[in-house]
């Protein structure tokens, strides 16, 4: 058995254990002991002290760095794009600026992007209020994106670079304008792409439509939203043309089915907030400032840099088709659906009445095969295409796309004019303008 002394006071490092000699002893000892253990509070205290503080020091650190960070990520958005400040804030306010009696004041999301470019310059150019957002992704070559960036500032245009999953970023430029309607056409584009990159998808199509949708609902006023599905939510459909009324839940892509369920998400603010609606199917857009990963813009590249393209085939040595619509038609297109666009009709996120909810084929209701749109590539560019044909992969593509759009005509006044000789010959002059022959480096060019 320990003496109780020893359970009492046990020998542990640090603690001083009783003399059992004598009663004097024991004094001093209990003494000596007293004086230490006051000693060890005081080093305890201490230390508890200089812990605390550098604790405390840390955290400000730490915060002081998110602070830089924040402020950096705030005043350097990339060249002429730099996010907060009075600087910024009177760029948009600049940009925002309406010309023409009852113009509209947009928010054009992918500003930077190619149906984005070409949009909001058709708004400046009539005398519209618009600023731009867009993140700058590196899907494709991101110097593109700058020069259409450059060259719409060259119309005091100006692009504020950021990602609309930011809300931060989106409540702060609704706090400086009070814009009437909201062109949404940042995205992750392309439909093969999506078996490479599945989140990309969810995180633009998705999350960022959801971000945007919140902060539209919320706005006072709300504005109206027109923004662009795609031609792929017809999906595995083979009853042609596609109309706006037929069945859409056959998905070929993971990009399909985002775009698919970007209609139903739409479709939901309509109806619990009352934001405006306007849903875009673009069918197969290409033209001038167009995007480097489409088929009519990387077999122009490669024809003139003297190597192969592939050409897919359907079962059945079938040639695919597309219906293939020219940049300007799109443009004529969505800017009647901002003129037609009814208002929303909720504040403060309370819906007051029911507000439109539209959809409409944007198309040129004559496919093309993808062997003829090579055809014409070659007659315009004078050189032969190194062609492999090889059968279309499992990868999301679907065999052929044709657009009914009696609705639009009907309602928007659409009426494509431009057929795809034509529209190539115009991308083919502006391909070689930009790139040169040898897809040097860009000389910008206005368009
Ligand atoms: O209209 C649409 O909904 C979609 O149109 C295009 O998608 P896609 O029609 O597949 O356009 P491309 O990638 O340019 O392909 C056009 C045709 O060329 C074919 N192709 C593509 C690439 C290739 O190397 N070889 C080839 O034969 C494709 O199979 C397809 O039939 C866009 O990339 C999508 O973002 C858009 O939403």
């Amino acid at each position: 058995m320990p003496p109780l002394e020893d359970e009492l006071f046990p020998s542990t490092p640090g603690k001083i254990k009783i003399d059992r000699v004598h009663h004097n002893m024991m004094n001093r000892t209990f003494h000596r002991c007293f004086a230490s253990t006051s000693t060890m509070f005081l080093w305890a205290l201490f230390f508890i002290a200089l812990t605390a503080s550098y604790l405390s020091f840390q955290g400000f650190v730490a915060s002081g760095s998110r602070y830089l960070q924040h402020t950096a990520s705030w005043s350097h958005g990339g060249g002429g794009g730099g996010i907060g400040g009075i600087h910024w804030e009177k760029q948009i306010r600049s940009s925002a600026q309406i010309r023409r009696q009852n113009g509209l004041s947009v928010l054009v999301t992918g500003a930077a992007g190619f149906v984005g470019t070409h949009v909001t310059l058709a708004l400046k150019k009539r005398g519209d209020g618009v600023v731009g957002i867009d993140n700058f992704n590196d899907y494709y070559d991101p110097s593109l994106k700058k020069a259409r960036r450059k060259m719409l500032e060259s119309h005091r245009i100006f692009i504020v670079e950021g990602d609309i999953n930011d809300r931060r970023i989106l409540a702060k430029l609704f706090d400086i304008v009070a814009f009437t309607h909201v062109m949404h056409l940042a995205a992750q584009a392309g439909v093969r792409y999506a078996m490479e990159n599945p989140n990309s998808y969810i995180h633009s199509n998705i999350a960022g439509l959801v971000t945007l949708l919140e902060q539209c609902k919320s706005s006072d006023p709300q504005p109206a939203i027109v923004w662009a599905s795609s031609s792929s939510v017809y999906g595995l459909n083979d009853k042609v043309p596609f109309s706006e009324s037929d069945q859409t839940d056959r998905p070929a892509s993971l990009y399909a089915a985002t775009k698919k369920a970007g209609e139903e998400i739409t479709h939901t603010y309509n109806h619990i907030y009352g934001l405006s609606i306007t849903g875009l199917r673009f069918f197969t857009v290409y033209g001038p400032w167009g995007r480097p990963d489409m088929a009519y813009f990387s077999f122009t590249r490669n024809i003139l840099q003297g190597k192969p393209i592939t050409v897919y085939r359907g079962k059945n040595r079938v040639d695919l088709a597309r219906d293939f619509t020219y940049i300007d038609d799109i443009v004529k297109g969505c800017v009647a659906s901002l003129d037609t666009a009814g208002k929303s009709t909720g504040s403060g996120g309370k819906k007051k009445g029911p507000a439109p909810y539209r959809i409409y084929n944007l198309g040129n209701t004559s496919p093309v095969t993808v062997p003829a749109l090579v055809s014409i590539l070659e007659k315009n560019l004078k050189m032969k295409a190194k062609k492999n044909v090889m059968e279309m992969p499992g990868n999301g593509d679907v065999p052929f796309t044709h657009a009914n759009i009696s609705l639009a005509r009907r309602e928007l006044g659409y009426k494509p004019t431009t057929d795809l000789s034509t529209g190539l010959r115009k991308f083919v002059r502006w391909y070689l303008a930009y790139y040169g022959y040898n897809h040097g480096k860009g000389n910008l060019v206005n368009l």
